[in-house]
């Protein structure tokens, strides 16, 4: 007995703390309760009282008026058929509100098998079901998302095959369908990856990361077109950590992938050849010498110039400059290889990276080509040109380990290839570099010195035949540097020659020259002569003649005590406007004199039309008098060659007793040489007038 009393009490417990409703109804129309356990109040709102035997409301007014039909029928039939029933709807609360609620119940029948109640439990699940309602929404929202996205989204397995993924998606890759993407694709990593080693990079990021962001990488579409995208992609684990899927959004980023790299040919190619462009050089250079180191091959850099081209540019006009960049372009481009480089630096210059060397041997072969392609007549607007080009080649590994020094070196090189006449090519070496960086020394300490006046003239005798007596000097340029030695002229004019700084040093020189004529001519009380060097530079670049016309101005020397020499190597371009140079100085009252006779071209015509008083024999000539009777000949024809036009014969560079007798007995005018004097400072000079 006490037992049984114990297991009602449980129960009673049990039932009061359960959270719901233990009940039993009547299969009435109101489902009249017979009995309600405690949940009644917090399932209802109302006190178990209230709702037993419909005291003040019954479960079926309780029940939400469009739930009322389906509940009361799906009960019926599972209690006709004896049948345990479970269903969710809803319930209006005491305070309105409207409750989702779960019932689960069964049917009890007495003992002659009639129906007569149902008991059950009914539990309130508003909460569930509103976290239902929320995750239903979202889905659908997200879903709306998936579908409408202009990103493609996608989960696909680890090895690379589609789980899901959104139309845009298949819009993205070109595909009509999502079906038809799903039945195109089946291996991602090899279908649709223009490089395939992309996918196991992706895949790579994701087992390290977890993640990828902004990955670019080409695909191809369904057309066989290739476009690019930017993925971001995650790994998607399970609650054990086990990898379910990747996950990810595609974009297409084509049009911008297309505008940059527009941006970047433009930046790194010329726009006039095509050619890639000075900014991109080091960068090639740089892989053609891990691409030979890798392979134990050569690379040659092949430093192109083209000659005299900014003549035609200046005189043709710009567009036929650059109608000929292009065609020299188009020429450079076909005589290499596809591994091969052609850079245009800029203006006419051009570099040549040249791959796949054995031996620099090679190199020659390809250089000849190359000059005869350039050299090849060139039409541009209709006009024929010939053009050369002057090349200068050093060579990966042996002339540099570092694209910048072989780039100088290769500059190097050509600036030597130009000095041997052009339209050659010339191979680096490291004598070739000694003898350059003295020449840029000497450049660079001749800006200075030219600053500082370092400059001193000697003066050397001329001895008139006839009389045997001093008739005039000629003046030779000495650099003295601060703390060094005596430079010779022949060290440093062809420097300031190719520089320029020849006019402003041809400018001091004249002045002094002037001012030292004028000192003698005071010393001896009559007219002496100084004679100047004046270089083809001179003749070219500036106006010589008001430069001349000036310094005589400035110095008040008698315009006859001034000669001009001018070597044999300026006449040969006997141009109208040189003629008329050269008349224009003689006006001024000097002499003009031909210097290294017979050491150019000696084109005997000029000699009737240009206004010249004397002609300078070279020393090569006097020299070797003793022992070359060919120059004996010479020296005659000389002669007879100079006194026929009227002009007085010089010879130059007499050092023996010998060469002076030869000379005087074959009618020469004038001699000047070591024999008489080597060239002196002023002060000694000045002694040797005085004597
Ligand atoms: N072996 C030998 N040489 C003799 C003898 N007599 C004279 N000489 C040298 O022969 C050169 C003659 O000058 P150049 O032919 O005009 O050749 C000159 C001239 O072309 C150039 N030069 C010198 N001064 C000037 C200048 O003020 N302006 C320009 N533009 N060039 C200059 O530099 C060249 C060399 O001048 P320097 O060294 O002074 O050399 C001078 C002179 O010292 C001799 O008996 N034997």
């Amino acid at each position: 007995m006490g037992l049984l009393q114990d297991r009602e009490r449980m129960l009673c417990t049990l039932m009061s703390n359960l959270k719901g409703m233990v009940y039993c109804c009547l299969l009435d129309a109101d489902w009249t309760m017979v009995f309600v356990s405690d949940g009644c109040l917090s399932l209802t709102g109302y006190s178990p009282e209230d709702l037993l035997f419909n005291q003040i409301v019954s479960y079926e007014k309780l029940t939400f008026p469009d739930d009322r039909l389906w509940v009361r029928e799906l009960i019926d039939n599972a209690a006709k058929s004896n049948q345990q029933f479970e269903l969710e709807y809803r319930i209006t609360h005491v305070n309105g509100e409207t409750r989702w609620v779960h019932e689960s119940g069964l049917p009890l029948f007495n003992e002659n098998y009639e129906l007569v109640a149902l008991e059950g439990f009914i539990q309130d699940i508003t909460t569930r079901k509103h976290s239902e309602q929320l995750a239903r929404d979202a889905e659908l929202r997200y879903r709306s998302i998936f579908e409408n996205a202009i990103e493609g989204i996608y989960q696909t397995t680890p090895n690379g095959q589609y789980l899901d993924f959104n139309p845009a998606l298949a819009r993205i890759y070109g595909y009509g369908s999502l079906q038809d993407l799903k039945n195109s694709i089946s291996d991602i990593q090899y279908q649709l990856y223009v490089d395939p080693n992309k996918r196991a990079e992706y895949v790579a990021l994701l087992k390290t990361l977890g993640k990828v962001q902004s990955f670019e990488a080409q695909v191809y579409q369904k057309n066989g077109d290739i476009i690019w995208i930017t993925e971001n992609a995650r790994e998607v684990r399970d609650q054990d950590g086990q990898l379910l899927f990747y996950e990810g959004t595609v974009e297409d980023i084509s049009e911008r992938k297309n505008y940059e790299q527009q941006i970047e040919y433009q930046a790194t190619h010329d726009s006039l050849t095509g050619l890639p462009n000075r900014t991109i050089l080091t960068d090639r250079l740089q892989q053609c010498m891990s691409f030979a180191d890798c392979h134990d091959h050569k690379v040659a850099v092949a430093f192109l110039d083209l000659d005299h081209f900014k003549l035609i540019n200046d005189s043709m006009g710009h567009h036929i400059g650059d109608g000929l960049l292009t065609v020299i372009a188009e020429r450079l481009s076909k005589c290499v290889r596809e591994s091969d480089s052609v850079v245009r630096l800029g203006g006419d210059e051009f570099v040549l990276l040249l791959t796949c060397l054995q031996k620099v041997e090679d190199i020659t072969q390809r250089m000849l080509r190359i000059l005869s392609a350039v050299a090849e007549p060139c039409i541009v607007d209709k006009l024929e040109f010939i053009v050369s080009c002057s090349i200068g080649i050093s060579v990966y590994p042996g002339d540099g380990s570092d694209a910048n020094t072989l780039l100088k070196h290769a500059d190097l090189a050509m600036y030597k290839a130009k000095q041997s006449g052009r339209n050659t090519f010339q191979l680096y070496t490291l004598e070739l570099n000694q003898a350059l960086k003295k020449r840029i020394e000497i450049e660079y300490s001749l800006r200075h010195a030219i600053e500082n006046e370092e400059f001193l003239l000697y003066f050397q005798p001329k001895i008139n035949l006839a009389t045997g007596k001093l008739c005039g000097a000629e003046a030779l340029i000495r650099w003295q540097p601060k703390d060094g030695p005596l430079i010779s002229p022949l060290s440093f004019i062809p420097v300031a020659e190719e520089t320029g700084q020849i006019e402003a040093l041809g400018r001091w020189v004249l002045g002094n020259a002037c001012r030292a004529a004028n000192q003698f001519s005071q010393l001896l009380g009559k007219p002496f002569s100084v004679a100047v060097n004046v270089s083809p530079r001179q003749f070219r670049h500036c106006d010589l003649v008001s430069t001349v016309e000036q310094v005589i101005k400035d110095t008040n020397v008698n315009p006859g005590c001034l000669e001009l020499e001018i070597t044999e190597s300026c006449l040969v371009h006997d141009t109208p406007a040189f003629i008329k140079t050269l008349h224009d100085l003689k006006s001024l009252g000097l002499t003009l004199a031909i210097d290294d006779f017979g050491t150019g071209y000696s084109s005997m015509a000029y000699l009737k039309d240009f206004p010249v008083d004397r002609l300078k024999i070279d020393k090569a000539f006097v020299g070797n008098l003793e022992n070359e009777p060919a120059n004996v000949a010479i020296l005659k024809a000389i002669i007879a060659l100079g006194h026929s036009f009227g002009l007085k014969v010089v010879a130059e560079g007499v050092e023996t007793a010998y060469q002076q007798a030869y000379l005087h007995g074959m009618g020469c005018d004038e001699l000047q040489g070591y024999y008489f004097s080597k060239p002196l400072p002023l002060a000694d000079f000045l002694l040797i007038l005085k004597k």
